[in-house]
């Protein structure tokens, strides 16, 4: 399990592209019959890449964590981007189309990921995880692509129209902390969340997804009024800490799944600015 130490709004400035990669993006989480991990010291968040391709793939317990399984005192939010694959949470299959969300609560002792047709036309499943310390236990719960609760924001008119889907949040499935979903650009539409925020009180994870090999998002980070910029590609996470803008342009159309841990599970708790004020 890598680990990524927490930073201040205050280093930013002083990153140059490298360092701001090597602490916020997070690139290789899928490789075939691995599970790929970070920790972010951020809200004690892991992330998580799940590639079985020619066998299932095992959840492990990680000493970095100190707990004998993955869940002994976790839970996790799973999306799979790739093909269709199962996730077995103690002998219960649940099938999950590309797209959809398995919430996998606290005390969850065997996790078993499998692709259900690793050769055929849609390819091996990819499962993203992320995943915050629980307190209490809730069910694993699987939301099928598009369900939940829908929200369509933006305008063509300003390139940002975008169908964003609840799928973990406090009227929704329920959680001690991860809150999570998948926001989908209309064809055309190629920003996401502007005008722009942050939330002091949580940490937020993107993973952009569903974006052609040749096309990028230009995503931005930083305090409102001191930003930098890392360009992303397919399947490629970033780690936004409270402080941090996370907000992006794309080349091409593109969903992103985000998902948040923190103080609170408020969704519209948010610390909006006017776009003239970024720098
Ligand atoms: O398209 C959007 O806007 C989003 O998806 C915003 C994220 O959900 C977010 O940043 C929530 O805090
Ligand atoms: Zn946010």
């Amino acid at each position: 399990m890598e680990q990524r130490y927490a930073t201040a709004p205050d280093q930013v400035p002083g990153m140059d592209t490298e360092e701001l990669r090597r602490r916020y993006l997070v690139p290789g989480l899928f490789v075939d019959d691995e599970i790929r991990t970070v920790y972010t010291h951020h809200d004690r968040v892991v992330l998580g890449g799940v590639s079985p391709v020619s066998a299932p793939l095992t959840l492990p317990g990680y000493p970095e964590i100190r707990s004998e399984q993955f869940f002994d005192h976790r839970e996790a939010g799973v999306v799979n981007v790739g093909g269709p694959g199962t996730i077995t949470v103690d002998g219960t299959a649940h099938r999950l189309a590309h797209g959809a969300c398995l919430y996998v609560g606290r005390g969850a002792a065997d996790v078993v990921l499998s692709s259900d047709d690793a050769a055929g036309d849609e390819g091996p499943a990819r499962f993203y995880l992320f995943s915050a310390p629980a307190h209490t236990a809730y069910p694993t719960t699987l939301v099928e692509p598009g369900q939940g609760t829908v929200r369509e924001l933006g305008d063509q008119l300003t390139s940002n129209r975008r169908t964003l889907n609840q799928y973990i949040h406090s009227s929704g499935v329920q959680s001690c902390q991860v809150v999570m979903g998948v926001t989908t650009l209309h064809p055309g539409s190629m920003w996401n969340t502007m005008p722009a925020h942050t939330h002091d009180r949580r940490t937020e994870c993107y993973l952009y997804f569903d974006l052609p090999d040749e096309a990028r998002v230009v995503h931005l980070l930083g305090e409102p009024t001191e930003t930098r910029h890392m360009v992303v590609a397919n399947r490629e996470a970033i780690i936004s800490p409270s402080w941090s803008v996370h907000s992006g342009v794309g080349t091409s159309a593109y969903s992103f799944v985000w998902a948040m841990a923190g103080e609170n599970q408020a969704f519209d708790d948010m610390d909006g600015f006017d776009v003239a004020t970024m720098r």
